[in-house]
């Protein structure tokens, strides 16, 4: 709990019919009910304090971090004193400003499972000259925040999830950054990468504290891509270089949820919901967020914050892009589709092991917000920069530090975050960190339909999907893909070797007769868009870009805000 610090002021006001102690410091609004005096009662032998219908804020003290006020704003009380319900009505500005006694405090709520919402509490002052003070008091607090956006460029994809981002946008997000006194360019997207292109080259950066996307992962991969590319071209960097490194971008993104997994948001506020995501982007967050880059023979491919999924996940998404017309359901049918079909994919994967770092894809521990593991490992990665990134360059599969795995697999997951969504609360990697500069490479090789369901299974429950004879999990900075198709001729001759087997192709599963499992062709899923290349070369870049978030908050953050204080 954040202590009050230095008194800016304090005043005896009225909530509603009851006196309260209201107390300003630097970071805390406090109001705490007076004690009343004790009264006669005439039906019990003893004095005894007035009872009172029993409210949230009827404990001895409620505050609020100034750093989680949205607004204020001044309220007049109209002639006949409050509106039937006991709210208060807003001044108009043919109205007399001295008459203006009262004024509401609009502020982060949390409620259960990571959710916010706005609240407010009206304080009435004995008179206006008080008011006044007070108001300009919140008012000069909040605007000495620098960390909070001020005009925002929206980009609505409404096309994405049960086509409701417009919606969404309008009724739930625009009436809260009103509110906050935040001005937006609003732009409805007409095609797809309308937004990428956009921010690519069209639109004048310089103007905004932010963007802001309203649509599912697919929609934040075409922002990503825009900003990304728009910093390296501005600043020289070639795109094709698999080892340039990239300059982090400056603008922080705000991701209202509107698509059909939203995993990227759900991972880093800990629930898919607009309002929440819109009070995030409000009160100034910044969370700090990996990329990875993908490559084919050193041209550029795409970038990826959340699953790169070869096979399973691949064939999904494949599958579900042909039945958009179900909307979010078509990734349930499409998952049970692919499950039943049970293929495999024959390849060759390298990587480089993360060095020196601290954490391990099979901890316990989580990212959370204000994660000491993203904090060390990207400070890590920042003071030896330089010299990383060469060691890294100059690594090649000969000198030892590269890992190299050929098998047959049913899926190859690189989740560069736990990737936890409503369909997954953990994640398929639920100890991944949203900016220690690695992916978890999860390798499940070819096993019977039945140990695969105990696999997908465990990604609903509290079972540890890692725990199976069949998967393994790297921890890794950079890894290289190429299905067996593409593998050069002296690679083949390698593989057979290896295997002592010479088996084409296209056979059946010797291994595992009862598994039904046959060979097939994938693609990969790069945050729910499908790739064009299968043999690819990736690399994460440390913390690349920022968003409106904080990183999921501990569960004790929300018990110690909403009870009642004693200060
Ligand atoms: C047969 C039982 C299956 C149970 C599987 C449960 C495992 C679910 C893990 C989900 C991980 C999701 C990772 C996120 C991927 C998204 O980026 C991507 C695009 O999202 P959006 O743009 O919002 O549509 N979503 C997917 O690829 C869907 C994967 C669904 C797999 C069943
Ligand atoms: N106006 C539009 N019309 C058609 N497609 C669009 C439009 N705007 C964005 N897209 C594309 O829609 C796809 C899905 O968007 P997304 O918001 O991720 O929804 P979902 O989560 O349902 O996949 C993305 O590939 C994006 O590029
Ligand atoms: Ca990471």
């Amino acid at each position: 709990m954040e202590r009050p610090g230095r008194l800016v002021l304090l005043s005896e006001l009225r909530v509603r019919n009851s006196a309260y102690d209201v107390s300003l410091s630097r970071s805390l609004l406090t109001w705490k009910r007076r004690v009343s005096s004790p009264v006669y009662h005439p039906f019990r032998p003893r004095f005894c304090v007035p009872s009172f219908p029993r409210r949230p804020d009827s404990g001895v003290c409620q505050s609020v971090s100034v750093s989680e006020i949205i607004s204020v704003r001044e309220e007049e009380e109209n002639s006949s004193g409050q509106r039937d319900d006991g709210s208060w009505k807003k001044i108009t500005d043919r109205e007399e400003k001295d008459c203006r006694q009262a004024f509401t405090v609009l502020y982060v709520e949390r409620c259960r499972q990571h959710r916010w919402r706005c609240a407010e509490i009206t304080f009435t002052c004995p008179e206006g000259a008080l008011c006044q003070r007070w108001v300009s008091s919140i008012r000069d607090q909040l605007a000495a925040i620098t960390s909070r956006p001020k005009n925002l460029l929206v980009y609505i994809n409404p096309y994405g999830g049960k086509r409701q981002g417009k919606r969404i946008y309008e009724q739930k997000v625009a009436p809260l950054f009103a509110q906050a006194g935040i001005s937006t360019d609003v732009i409805v997207t007409e095609y797809a990468n309308h937004a990428r292109d956009h921010l690519r080259t069209d639109v004048e950066l310089k103007k905004f504290d932010g963007v802001v996307c309203v649509g599912g992962d697919g929609m934040f991969s075409e922002i990503i891509h825009g900003l990304i590319w728009r910093t390296q071209l501005d600043s020289g960097v070639d795109l094709n270089c698999a080892d340039e490194t990239l300059v982090p971008c400056s603008l922080r993104i705000g991701i209202i949820p509107a698509g059909s997994t939203d995993c990227i948001c759900f991972a880093t506020v800990g629930t898919n919901d607009p309002v929440t995501s819109a009070l995030h982007i409000i009160v100034g967050d910044s969370q700090p967020m990996d990329v990875c880059s993908v490559h084919h023979n050193n041209t550029f491919l795409r970038y990826s914050v959340s699953l790169l999924g070869y096979g399973f996940y691949g064939d999904v998404l494949t599958d579900s892009e042909r039945k958009r017309w179900m909307g979010p359901a078509r990734y349930d049918f499409s998952g049970v589709k692919m499950f039943l079909t049970h293929h495999y994919y024959e390849g060759t994967v390298s990587y480089l092991p993360a060095r020196g770092i601290i954490g391990t894809p099979r901890d316990a521990t989580r990212c959370l917000s204000g994660c000491v593991i993203c904090h060390h490992n990207g400070q890590l990665l920042s003071e030896r920069g330089e010299q990383y990134e060469m060691d890294e360059a100059s690594d090649s599969e000969s000198d030892g530090e590269w890992r190299t795995i050929r098998g047959k697999f049913l899926a190859i997951n690189a989740a560069s975050m736990s990737c936890a969504c409503p369909r997954s609360p953990k994640g398929l990697s639920p100890a991944a960190h949203l900016a220690d500069g690695t992916t978890d490479l999860i390798l499940v090789r070819k096993c019977s339909r039945f140990s695969f369901l105990r696999h997908l299974l465990r990604h609903t429950s509290k079972d540890d999907q890692f725990d199976l004879t069949f998967v393994e999990v790297h921890r890794v900075r950079r890894f290289r893909f190429t299905p067996r198709y593409c593998q050069s001729d002296s690679d083949l001759e390698l593989d057979l070797q290896e295997s002592g087997k010479r088996q084409i192709f296209s056979q059946i599963c010797r291994d595992h007769p009862a598994c039904g499992c046959a060979p097939a062709y994938s693609s990969w899923n790069c945050d729910g868009e499908i790739l064009t290349h299968t043999a690819i070369d990736v690399r994460v870049h440390c913390q690349l870009i920022k968003l409106f978030a904080r990183g999921i908050e501990e569960p004790a953050v929300f018990e110690d805000l909403t009870n009642p204080c004693a200060i």
